[in-house]
C-alpha cells in the first residue's frame, strides 16, 4: 500500500467521472479506472454522498469486508487519511472472533470451562490454523466447482492423522503421531474430537465438508469394530493415509430409516466362500469417490453388513442434491458383485447391531457440527444488523430483529451446553454404557439441534432479506445455510424418528415404583 497521507479536503476534489476517489475506513481508494468494472455500476459511485466523500457506511451496507481483502481491490488504495487509523480488519488465520457468541464460551476471552484443558486449547489453535490456511481456500474453490477435495488437502490431513482422529479415541490411534505430536493418543478424548468437528465446519461449504470425511466417519467404524483383524490391517491404513476412501451404503430408494425394508440382497455361493450381491443404494455420501462400501444387505439369515470393494459390478453415479457435488453423493448399483465372505462385518444376520452401534457416534458428530454452524450464522447476523441501515437506523435498532437474534443465541448456547455435558459423559463411560445411557440423550439433542438449525436459518433469511436468497455477495453464506440446513435433519436418522426414539428410551427407563 502507498504510504501517502491525505486530508479529507484533498479527497473531496476528486469527485468526477475522470478523477474519482473515496474514503473507506480511513483509507483512500482511487476508483477512476475501476468504476467502469464495478459490479454495482458507475452511477452509485458518482453519487454526491460517495464521490470524494467518506463512503464507509455506504460500503459496509452493501459489501463484505472480504471484498476489500481481495488483492485486485487492495491495489486501489492510494493512501490514508491524516491522523486516522483503519479500524476494520478480518480476523487473521487461526484467530478467534471477538463477535459475541461467535465462539463457544470456552473459547471466548474472560470465560471459564470445567471441560476444556490446556491440551484442548493447543489442539483447537492448531486445527483452526490448518482449516483457515489449507481447507477453507480449497473449499471455496472446489466446493463452488463441485469437485472433490484436492489431493493436496487429503495428503496434508493424512500427515496430521486427521482421518484417524475423526473416529474418536481408541486403539486405532496407538502409535500414531497426532497433529505433529501435539496430542498423544492417550490424551486424545472426545473433547478433542468435538473440537475437530466444530472447527472443520467453519470451512463454510457444507457439501465439501461432507466430501472430506463424511463417508469415513460413518463408513469406517463398522470395519474398525466388526471387521476381522486381517481386514482391519489392510483397510484402516489405506483410509488413514488418505489413499483410499470409504462410505456407508445403507439407504435405498425403497427404504431409509426403516432398514428392514431394504432390498439389496447378498446370497452365498454354493461353496460358501463368497457373497454375490445385487441391489441399489441411494444418497450415499462420498459414494462417487469410494473405494469401499460398508453395505447393508438382506441375507438368508436376516440383515448383514458386508464390506464391498469397488470391483466389477459396482457402479456409482452422482446424485444432484441441494448442496455441492463435492460431497460425492451417489446412487450405487451392485450387479452380481462377488465378495469373499471374509468381508462380512459382524455376525451374519446381526447387521442391525453393527449399524445401530455407530449411530450414537454419528449423531453426536452431527450435533457438534450443527451447534457450530448455528454460531457461524449468528456471527454473520450480528455483523449485518450492525452495519445495515433501514428506515434511517441500523437493523439492530429494530426490536423484532433483536428478538430473532435472542432466540438464535439461546438455542445455540443451549445446544452447546448439552453437547458438552454429553461429551463429558462419553469421556467417563464405556462404549457399552454409552449405548444404553446416551442413545436417548443424543437422539433428543440431534432432533433439537436440527430443528433449531432450521429455525435459525429461517430467521437469518428474514434478517438478510433478498440477500438471504442470493448466492453471491453479503448473504451468500445465509443462502447456503438455508439451502443445506435440512441435510442434518435427515442424515443419521430423521428428526421425527429421533425425537420419538429419545422419548421411547425415557419411557423404557421409567422406574416401576414411580407413580404420581
Ligand atoms: C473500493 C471500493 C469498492 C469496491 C472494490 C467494490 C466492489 C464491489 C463488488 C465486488 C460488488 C459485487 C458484490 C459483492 O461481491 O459483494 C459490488 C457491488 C455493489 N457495490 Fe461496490 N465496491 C466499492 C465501492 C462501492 C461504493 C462506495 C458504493 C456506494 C454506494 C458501492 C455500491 C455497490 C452496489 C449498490 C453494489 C450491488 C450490491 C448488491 O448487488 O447487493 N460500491 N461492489
Amino acid at each position: 500500500m502507498s504510504a501517502k497521507v491525505f486530508t479529507r479536503q484533498d479527497v473531496e476534489s476528486h469527485n468526477t467521472t475522470g478523477d474519482l476517489w473515496v474514503v473507506i475506513d480511513s483509507k483512500v481508494y482511487d476508483l477512476t479506472k475501476f468504476k467502469d468494472m464495478h459490479p454495482g455500476g458507475v452511477g452509485v459511485l458518482l453519487h454526491p454522498d460517495v464521490a470524494g466523500q467518506d463512503a464507509t457506511e455506504a460500503f459496509y451496507g452493501l459489501h463484505k469486508q472480504e471484498v476489500l481483502d481481495r488483492p485486485q481491490y487492495k491495489r486501489l488504495v492510494i493512501g490514508t487519511i491524516k491522523d486516522e487509523v483503519s479500524l476494520i480488519a478480518s480476523p487473521g488465520p487461526g484467530e478467534v472472533s471477538l463477535v459475541p457468541y461467535a465462539e463457544p464460551t470456552w473459547l471466548t476471552p474472560g470465560y471459564h470451562s470445567p471441560y476444556f484443558k490446556e491440551t484442548h486449547r493447543k489442539y483447537q489453535k492448531a486445527i483452526r490454523q490448518f482449516v483457515d490456511d489449507v481447507i477453507t481456500p480449497d473449499a471455496a474453490l472446489n466446493g463452488a466447482r463441485g469437485k472433490r477435495p484436492s489431493a493436496e488437502v487429503t495428503e496434508k490431513m493424512a500427515e496430521l492423522n486427521l482421518f484417524a482422529m475423526a473416529l474418536g479415541p481408541g486403539k486405532h490411534l496407538k502409535g500414531l503421531k497426532l497433529l505433529n505430536g501435539l496430542v498423544t493418543p492417550e490424551e486424545f478424548d472426545p473433547f478433542h474430537e468435538l473440537i475437530a468437528s466444530q472447527e472443520l465446519v467453519r470451512c463454510g461449504d457444507r457439501g465439501y465438508g461432507d466430501g472430506i470425511m463424511g463417508g469415513l466417519i460413518i463408513g469406517l467404524p463398522p470395519v474398525m469394530n466388526f471387521g476381522s483383524e486381517e481386514l482391519k490391517q489392510k483397510v484402516l491404513p489405506e483410509i488413514f493415509s488418505g489413499k483410499k476412501f470409504i462410505c456407508l451404503a445403507i439407504s435405498e430408494a425403497h427404504a431409509g430409516s426403516d432398514v428392514f425394508g431394504l432390498q439389496t440382497y447378498a446370497k452365498k455361493t454354493e461353496d460358501g466362500k463368497h457373497w454375490i450381491i445385487n441391489g441399489t443404494k441411494k444418497w450415499i455420501t462420498g459414494g462417487t469417490y469410494a473405494d469401499y462400501f460398508s453395505t447393508g444387505c438382506k441375507t438368508d439369515d436376516g440383515f448383514t453388513v458386508i464390506l464391498i470393494p469397488r470391483v466389477e459390478g459396482v457402479e456409482t453415479k452422482p446424485i444432484k442434491t441441494s448442496y455441492s457435488p463435492s460431497a460425492g453423493t451417489a446412487y450405487v448399483t451392485f450387479e452380481n458383485v462377488k465378495v469373499p465372505v471374509e468381508n462380512t462385518l459382524g455376525p451374519e444376520g446381526g447387521g442391525i447391531f453393527v449399524i445401530l452401534s455407530n449411530f450414537n457416534h454419528e449423531r453426536w458428530v452431527m450435533c457438534c457440527s450443527s451447534a457450530r454452524s448455528q454460531r457461524y450464522i449468528i456471527e454473520r447476523c450480528l455483523k449485518w444488523i450492525n452495519q445495515r441501515k433501514a428506515f434511517g437506523k441500523t437493523l439492530a435498532n429494530q426490536p423484532v430483529v433483536r428478538a430473532k437474534i435472542a432466540a438464535m443465541i439461546s438455542r445455540a448456547e443451549a445446544i452447546q451446553a448439552w453437547l458438552e455435558n454429553i461429551t463429558y459423559q462419553m469421556c467417563n463411560m464405556s462404549y457399552k454404557r454409552q449405548a444404553s445411557l446416551l442413545a436417548g440423550q443424543i437422539a433428543l439433542l440431534k432432533a433439537y439441534s436440527t430443528r433449531s438449525a432450521q429455525q435459525t436459518a429461517q430467521d437469518a433469511v428474514q434478517i438478510f432479506g433478498g440477500r438471504g436468497i442470493t448466492q453471491s455477495g453479503m448473504g451468500a453464506e445465509i443462502e447456503h445455510y438455508y439451502r443445506t440446513v435440512t441435510f442434518d435433519s435427515l442424515l443419521g436418522g430423521s428428526e421425527d424418528v429421533l425425537a420419538d426414539l429419545g422419548t421411547r428410551q425415557a419411557i423404557k427407563a421409567m422406574p416401576k415404583n414411580s407413580k404420581l
